[in-house]
């Protein structure tokens, strides 16, 4: 959105909130109470299932899990409401923390089935359990008080139900536009490229199940205290799948969107029922029927929902460069020189193939060292041993003295590794700057609750200064609020090595980096490299670019069939004859 019709848009939006009370019948505004509930639970989802790509079945099962709780603790506990409410977020949180150390772990599939599995299996524990009065479920519920006020009347409640949303709306898109918010964005990059900049993936992924899970719990909280009864029936998996239905009809990726989806989904239910009973003597099963074929239509027209879809049409809000902000501070690099790399006799198998056959080489700071071969000759194998996103199979590979053989990836690149991929890794529909602050999440601490808070603001103004000079750096810095994804594939290139820079490295292994670029973007990127080597740091180039890996380099490394073969400063590797007898022709 443009950012003149944004505060516009939320003013307004503000308004016809605040008016509503006054102008719709009591129906109309328990109806918009309702959907106030379920925007909450769909906010939680987008961030988890648009955002996070975690799909969840089992939101109305945490709706359930925080509505039983505080009916109880009001009931049988006699406390106030108020208490019920982080009564009620703790046992939601608990079970949040508990399902997802279970089943985060797991890829593909597992999530969305033990979802599945949590929301049918809550459904039956609620329904059997006496002290919470089984199938008849409990009442006399106490109403939320503020001060002599009680929230009874659901004009009352609908003050109480609609702060909760704007508190959750903004908290959501404070977190999403924060160090952890991009973190969750950087999600479906995949765990490699999480661990590359230092974040840990599934820590990632089992906040944003808690956040979302606390969502769906504070609306629990607010459900059991408007209609002051709670049964099983609302909890189960279909008004789960109603939930995600909010968030993707809405726009999945978008706050925004977890607002109209539950306006939408909620009305059309509403209608449903009202209209179905007139047509059919099973208006139930008519009404899951409809809601599927709503579900198959958006995969096919609108994937990403109503709100992205109208948004595409308005000029997307670009930030002013940041002036006159301090950088990130940076680590003192080692004196030039310094031997930063040490390769021990490596070895990687795979099955019966030696991909990395006892190689040793070692890089000093202040040095390009390239390395070449054929294709398979096991160059992004060694790579990914010294990154750590392989492990060798024996061997030894220190860096600044520890040895990182067999150290997870995330704490190799804290040491003060950083990496570019053969494949770019980028996220596209982040912004250049996005992508680059993404490197610095290690030189950066802000934690989830002061990126929702907005306490992360003077870190984060470093952070992006910090991005904007790394993008400057490597010529990028006129597109810096351009979304990735629209960037030819040379320039990605280009952008991951601003992202490998704003990790402030000590070494950076470069995977293939000329591939893809003009001969210009290719001097730029010589001249930038030397001047990064001036800078005294550690560069490890894989490049099949003959000519942009002799004229840059201090020395090569040759790997053929996995063995290294050849190692020595350019000139001489071009006489080599067992390289040239590699290369079929000579590399000069
Ligand atoms: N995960 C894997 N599982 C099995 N074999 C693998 C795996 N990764 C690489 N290999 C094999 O190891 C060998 C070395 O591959 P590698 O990708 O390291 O070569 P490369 O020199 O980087 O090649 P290219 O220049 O084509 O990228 C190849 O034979 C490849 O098929």
């Amino acid at each position: 959105m443009n950012a003149a019709l944004r505060p516009l848009g939320i003013l307004l939006a503000a308004g016809l909130l605040a008016a509503a009370p006054a102008a719709l019948s009591t129906f109309a505004v328990t109806l918009m109470n309702y959907i106030g509930i379920g925007a909450l639970v769909a906010v939680g989802l987008v961030l988890l299932t648009g955002i996070g790509g975690l799909t969840s079945f089992g939101q109305a099962a945490f709706v359930g899990v925080a509505a039983y709780s505080t009916a109880w603790a009001t009931t049988a506990g006699g406390v106030s409401p108020w208490l019920g409410l982080p009564f009620a977020l703790l046992t939601t949180g608990l079970a949040a923390l508990l399902i997802g150390a279970v089943t985060l772990r797991l890829g593909g599939h597992f999530l969305p089935l033990s979802t599945i599995a949590w929301g049918i299996s809550i459904f039956y524990l609620f329904g059997n359990f006496e002290a919470l009065g089984s199938h008849t479920g409990l009442s006399g519920i106490p109403p939320v008080s503020i001060g002599s006020i009680a929230l009874i009347d659901s004009r009352a409640v609908y003050w109480l139900i609609w702060a909760a949303v704007g508190a959750g709306a903004l908290f959501g898109a404070n977190l999403l536009d924060s160090r952890q918010g991009r973190a969750v964005r950087a999600l479906r990059g995949g765990p490699v490229l999480m661990a590359s900049v230092g974040i840990d993936p599934f820590r990632t992924r089992l906040v944003i199940f808690l956040i979302a899970a606390l969502y769906a719990g504070l609306a629990g909280w607010l459900y059991a205290h408007m209609s002051r009864f709670v049964s099983p029936a609302p909890f189960e998996i279909k008004p789960s799948i109603e939930y995600l239905l909010m968030a993707l009809v809405g726009g999945a990726s978008h706050i925004v969107g977890a607002l109209v989806g539950a306006g939408l989904v909620t009305l059309l239910k509403n209608w449903l029922q009202d209209v179905l009973p007139h047509v059919t003597s099973n208006a139930a099963q008519y009404e899951q029927i409809a809601f599927a074929v709503i579900l198959i239509v958006i995969m096919h027209h609108a994937r990403g929902g109503l709100v992205p879809m109208l948004t595409r049409f308005l000029p997307r809000v670009r930030r002013a460069a940041p002036v006159g902000t301090d950088p990130l501070p940076r680590r003192t690099l080692p004196e030039r020189g310094e031997t930063v790399l040490v390769v021990d006799q490596a070895v990687r198998r795979f099955g019966g193939l030696v991909a990395v056959d006892k190689v040793s080489f070692e890089l000093k700071a202040g040095e390009i060292l390239g390395l070449i071969g054929p294709n398979g000759a096991g160059k992004s194998t060694m790579f990914n041993l010294l990154t750590g996103a392989l492990r060798a199979s024996s061997g030894r590979i220190a860096f600044l003295g520890q040895d990182i053989t067999r150290m997870p990836q995330r704490r190799i690149a804290a040491l003060g590794v950083a990496r570019t991929f053969q494949h770019v890794k980028l996220r596209p529909a982040m912004t250049l700057v996005e992508n680059v602050m993404l490197g610095a999440h290690l030189r950066t601490g802000a934690g989830w609750l002061s990126g929702g808070l907005r306490l992360d603001r003077s870190e984060e103004a470093r952070a992006r200064a910090d991005a904007y000079a790394q993008l400057a750096r490597v010529g990028l810095a006129d597109k810096a609020e351009d979304l990735a994804g629209n960037l030819p594939l040379g320039q990605q290139r280009i952008l991951e090595v601003a992202r490998a820079l704003a990790a402030d490295p000590v070494m950076i292994v470069l995977d293939e980096p000329a591939a893809g670029l003009r001969r210009k973007e290719k001097e730029a990127l010589a001249a930038l490299l030397s001047d990064l080597r001036r800078e005294g740091l550690a560069i490890l180039v894989v490049e099949h670019d003959m000519d942009f890996v002799m004229g840059l380099v201090d020395r090569l490394v040759v790997m053929v069939f996995g063995a290294r073969i050849a190692e020595g400063e350019p000139a001489a590797i071009r006489r080599n004859p067992d390289v040239q007898a590699a290369y079929l022709g000579g590399v000069a």
